[in-house]
């Protein structure tokens, strides 16, 4: 007999609607957990069958903070954070890029994604590779390496196509996508929360460099501004398509953007620029070795 079809299992889906849930964040974490649930619903109403969430969207984007809010991810009990996201997603039937939080493992703090799929279950953890260490005089100075330690592993996830997660800081880094591209990967996901000092000339930047670059799609989510605080955040969370172009973006106001994706634009476009093809990876190679040993 045939096994029975299971519900969870995908398709091989190539247009969907991603949301990216732009957040006002508080130092109420209940508070937190019910405006993201809120955005969750708002945009399983609007069709979305993705998520990305915020990068520390449920506690402030402060030193002062992060441990404090911190959750134990292999004790559901002691972790109301991921129980709510996994529930939201097997309930509504859809992927979320849990944003990040500040996760307790063995005494060590991390900041760290989870990915949940349409069943519920915890697919991945992206833990922070790239810490977010900064002192530029007078207008930010911001060190992770006080408080977390970094990942080390890259983490790509099979849902609604192939998904490479990176955290913030982690999108400065090039080497980290071009590998995910060379895994298969369609859109990248980079919860974050860039900063107003650097936001404003490099945001954008970065996110079209890294999709255009790579022929693929470039998703972001940032918290909404709060002038308040210690840390003031960019916002501007946006959807870059393969080309580079910029599909959707907002303000830095609290908002749920809604987007439709379309994973043939990304054949489409190597098709007619195949840069793959066009890699030079043996000039690449002597350059690097002639400089090494002239
Ligand atoms: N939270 C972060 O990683 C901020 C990164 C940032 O603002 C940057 O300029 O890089």
């Amino acid at each position: 007999m045939a096994d029975a079809p299971n519900p969870f299992q995908l398709p091989n889906i190539t247009k969907f609607k991603i949301a990216l849930c732009q957040l006002s964040i508080t130092s109420d974490k209940n508070q937190n957990l019910d405006r993201a649930s809120r955005s969750i619903r708002l945009s399983v109403e609007q069709g979305a069958k993705l998520l990305v969430l915020p990068e520390m969207w449920n506690c402030p984007y402060s030193s002062d903070y992060f441990a404090k809010y911190a959750e134990d991810f292999d004790n559901r009990d002691a972790s109301p954070t991921l129980s709510m996201l996994s529930e939201a997603a097997c309930c509504h039937g859809i992927t979320i890029i849990g944003g990040s939080l500040p996760e307790w493992d063995h005494g060590r703090l991390y900041n760290t994604c989870c990915i949940f799929g349409p069943d519920g279950r915890l697919k991945a953890k992206h833990r922070k590779i790239h810490l977010f260490d900064i002192d530029i005089p007078g207008e930010i100075s911001f060190k992770e390496s006080d408080t977390f330690t970094a990942g080390d592993q890259p983490t790509i996830v099979d849902t609604v196509g192939r998904i490479g997660i990176g955290i913030c800081h982690d999108i400065r880094f090039p080497e980290l996508a071009a590998l995910y591209r060379k895994r298969g990967v369609d859109i990248i996901c980079y919860p974050g929360a860039f900063n107003v000092s650097t936001g404003e000339l490099l945001w954008e930047l970065v996110q079209r460099a890294r999709a255009v670059d790579n022929q693929l799609f470039v998703a972001t989510c940032s918290p909404s501004r709060n002038s308040t605080g210690s840390y003031t955040t960019w916002g501007h969370s946006t959807l870059v398509g393969p080309s580079g172009e910029i599909i959707v973006t907002s303000g830095h106001e609290e908002t749920t953007v809604i987007a439709q994706i379309d994973y043939s634009n990304i054949q489409l476009q190597r098709k007619s620029l195949p840069l793959d093809d066009q890699k030079r990876e043996d000039i690449y190679k002597f350059i690097d070795a002639h400089e090494l040993n002239p």
